[in-house]
């Protein structure tokens, strides 16, 4: 059965102070919580710091960023590479998300190339997918998550897909608080994993598909006992440490249910 998995994406928000003070609350909270991977993705500037924090907490939080530029090294101004996150203790990498795709007009093709960046440096993926309103209005979800699938899949085949993770992430739900319905999200998912089955069925069960979209201590519980839903990919609540806490112990509460009714 596939490990759950919560990440916070800090987006543009963060001090030193918050730093501080979210990583502690977190560590000391989630320190006897077992059954859930935990990512932070705090921004760039602060991840060496969020590493001394972790470090002094003896945390088994992961740290991951929220991008990555397509170059390695060399005169791009202003951009950071997949071996500085790597050498500063970065994992996870987000890419391809709505807001980047939106305000820096990010394309699949450079979205692939962030990708292949990413397995070249041993980094994992966070590959966001998802469609807008307009596009879920006219019916078009399936077609927009396969073609951006796609993108990965043609270029460098479904095997780029080991060990990566997939966030599916409505845009009209990310910010809004109007969370998709946890059984909407559930057939994407099974679609998305679907998709992937026909290219390589192992690949397909084990990847690793998040849900992205205004996920709260609320709506978490039904999303994560969906059997699709491996997780989440956490925004705005993952700025306090008591609701990312309760979205964690919801993920692994919910898994382990999944997993003991399976036995019986
Ligand atoms: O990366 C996170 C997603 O965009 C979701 O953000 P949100 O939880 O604030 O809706």
């Amino acid at each position: 059965m596939r490990h759950p998995l919560v990440i916070g994406n800090w987006k543009l928000n963060g001090s030193t102070e918050m730093v501080k003070e979210l990583i502690v609350a977190l560590c000391n909270k989630l320190s006897n919580v077992i059954g859930c991977d935990v990512v932070i993705a705090p921004p760039v500037v602060y991840l060496d710091l969020a590493k001394h924090h972790l470090g002094i907490s003896n945390s088994n939080l992961t740290l991951g960023a929220q991008n990555v530029d397509t170059n390695i090294a060399g005169a791009f101004t202003g951009e950071v590479s997949a071996s500085m996150l790597k050498d500063i203790g970065a994992k996870y990498i987000i890419i391809g998300h709505s807001e980047r795709r939106t305000y820096h007009k990010e394309s699949d093709d450079n979205i692939v190339k962030k990708f292949t960046v990413l397995k070249l440096t041993g980094l994992i993926p966070i590959l966001c997918i998802g469609e807008s309103e307009a596009e879920n209005q006219d019916g078009k979800t399936e077609s927009v998550c396969a073609r951006q699938l796609d993108a990965v899949i043609n270029h460098l085949g479904v095997q780029a897909l080991e060990n990566c993770v997939i966030a599916y992430e409505p845009i009209w739900a990310i910010g809004t608080g109007k969370s998709a319905k946890p059984t909407q999200v559930q057939a994407v998912h099974k679609f998305i994993r679907g998709y992937i089955a026909k290219h390589n069925v192992e690949i397909a069960e084990n990847i690793i598909i998040l849900y992205g979209g205004s996920v709260n201590p609320s709506n978490a519980t039904e999303l994560f006992t969906q059997l699709d839903i491996d997780g989440a990919l956490v925004g705005g609540a993952s700025l306090m440490a008591d609701t990312f806490v309760l979205i964690v112990k919801a993920a692994a509460q919910a898994k382990q249910n999944l997993r003991s009714a399976a036995l019986t």
